[in-house]
C-alpha cells in the first residue's frame, strides 16, 4: 500500500517535471504558485509565533517575518547581491523608497530590510488570507490608493508620529507592480510623508528582474538581484515647495542605479 502511494508520488512529479519543461506556461504557474504557496505556509506557521513572542499588531514581529522569508530564496533558485547597507546604518526615522516590479520583491525586501520597519501597502492585501493576517501583524500601514484625501490624512498621521516611535518607513512610489525594466513615475506621497516629518530618504534599487522573470512570456527561471542601498537625501528645512524636486531627483538617481545594476545599454534610457 505504502509502496503503491510512493509509486503514484514519483509519477505525479515526473509528469509535472515533464510538463514544466515541455511548457513554459505551466512552468510559470507551478512556480509562481509555489511561492504563493510558500508565502500562504510561511504566514501561517509565522502568525502564531508573532503572537506568542509580540502579543499583537507590532513592527518587531518583522524579524520574524524576515526571517521566514529570507529562506524562499533557496528554493526558487533566487541569489542576491547586496551593496550599501551601510546606509541604513543611521539611528531614527527615514522613509526608504524603492521599485517594485513583482509580488517577488518579498524576498527582496526582506533581504535587507532594516529593524524597525514598516511598509504602506494597498489596503487589500489586508484581505489575502493568511498573508494579509501576517502584514497586518507586521505593522504595516494600509492606504486606500483610491482615496488621495484618505491615503494623505494616513500619511500626515505617520509623519506626525514616526519620529516619536522612532520607525523607518518603506514606500513603493511607483504605487503598484511595474515589471519593464524601467520606473513607472513617482508617485508624491513618500516625499511628502519624508518632508512633513524632516526626515531622509534612503533610495533603494534592484536590477531588473526581466531576465529571468516575465510574467508576460512565462519566463521564471533561477536567477540574481543585484540591490543597492544609496545614500540618504536630507530634508530638512525643505517644505512642501520643494517635493516636486526631491521626488524627480529620487526618480533620476534611481532610474540611473536601476540601468546601471541592470546592466542596460544606454541607448535603452534614452528611448523611454
Ligand atoms: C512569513 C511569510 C510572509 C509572506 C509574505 C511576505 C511578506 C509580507 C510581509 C510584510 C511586507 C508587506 C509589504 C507590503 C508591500 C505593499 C506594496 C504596495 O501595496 S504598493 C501600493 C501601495 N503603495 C502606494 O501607493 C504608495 C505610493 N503612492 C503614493 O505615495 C501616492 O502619492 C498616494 C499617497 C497613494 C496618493 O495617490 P495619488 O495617485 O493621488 O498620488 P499623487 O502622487 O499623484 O498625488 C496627487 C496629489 O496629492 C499630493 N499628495 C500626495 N500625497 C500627499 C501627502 N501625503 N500630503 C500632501 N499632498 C500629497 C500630490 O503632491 C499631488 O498633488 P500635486 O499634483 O498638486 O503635486
Ligand atoms: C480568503 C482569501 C484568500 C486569499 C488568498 C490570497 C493568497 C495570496 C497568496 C500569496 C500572495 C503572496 C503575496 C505576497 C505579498 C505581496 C505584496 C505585493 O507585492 O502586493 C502588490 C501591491 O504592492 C501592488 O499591487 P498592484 O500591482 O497594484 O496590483
Amino acid at each position: 500500500m505504502e509502496l503503491g502511494w510512493l509509486l503514484w508520488g514519483a509519477g505525479v512529479l515526473l509528469l509535472l517535471h515533464v510538463l514544466m519543461e515541455l511548457s513554459p506556461a505551466v512552468n510559470f504557474a507551478l512556480r509562481i504558485g509555489f511561492y504563493c504557496l510558500l508565502c500562504v505556509v510561511g504566514s501561517a506557521l509565522a502568525a502564531p509565533v508573532c503572537l506568542l513572542v509580540n502579543g499583537g499588531r507590532t513592527v518587531k514581529n518583522m524579524r520574524i517575518i524576515k526571517t521566514v522569508v529570507k529562506t524562499f530564496k533557496y528554493f526558487l533558485g533566487v541569489r542576491f547581491e547586496v551593496k550599501g547597507l551601510e546606509n541604513f546604518e543611521m539611528e531614527g526615522p527615514a522613509i526608504i523608497v524603492s521599485n517594485h516590479q513583482s509580488i517577488l520583491d518579498m524576498m527582496g525586501l526582506m533581504e535587507v530590510l532594516p529593524d524597525d520597519c514598516v511598509q504602506v501597502g494597498k489596503k487589500e492585501l489586508m484581505y489575502a488570507g493568511t498573508v494579509g493576517l501576517i502584514i497586518y501583524l507586521g505593522g504595516v500601514i494600509f492606504i486606500n490608493r483610491k482615496s488621495t484625501t484618505s491615503a494623505k490624512m494616513v500619511m500626515a498621521e505617520v509623519a506626525k508620529t514616526m519620529a516619536a516611535d522612532n520607525v523607518k518607513v518603506w514606500v513603493y512610489p511607483e504605487g503598484t507592480r511595474n515589471c519593464t525594466g524601467d520606473l513607472l513615475p513617482f508617485k508624491k506621497g513618500a516625499f511628502h510623508l519624508a518632508v512633513q516629518a524632516q526626515v531622509p530618504v534612503i533610495p533603494v534599487v534592484y536590477s531588473s528582474f526581466t531576465t529571468f522573470y516575465n510574467p508576460k512570456k512565462n519566463l521564471f527561471t533561477s536567477g540574481k538581484i543585484k540591490v543597492e542601498v544609496l545614500p540618504a537625501i536630507e530634508t530638512k528645512g525643505l517644505t512642501s515647495g520643494d517635493v516636486s524636486d526631491l521626488t524627480d531627483r529620487c526618480f533620476r538617481t534611481m532610474r540611473e542605479t536601476l540601468f546601471r545594476l541592470s546592466g542596460c545599454p544606454s541607448e535603452a534610457k534614452d528611448s523611454s
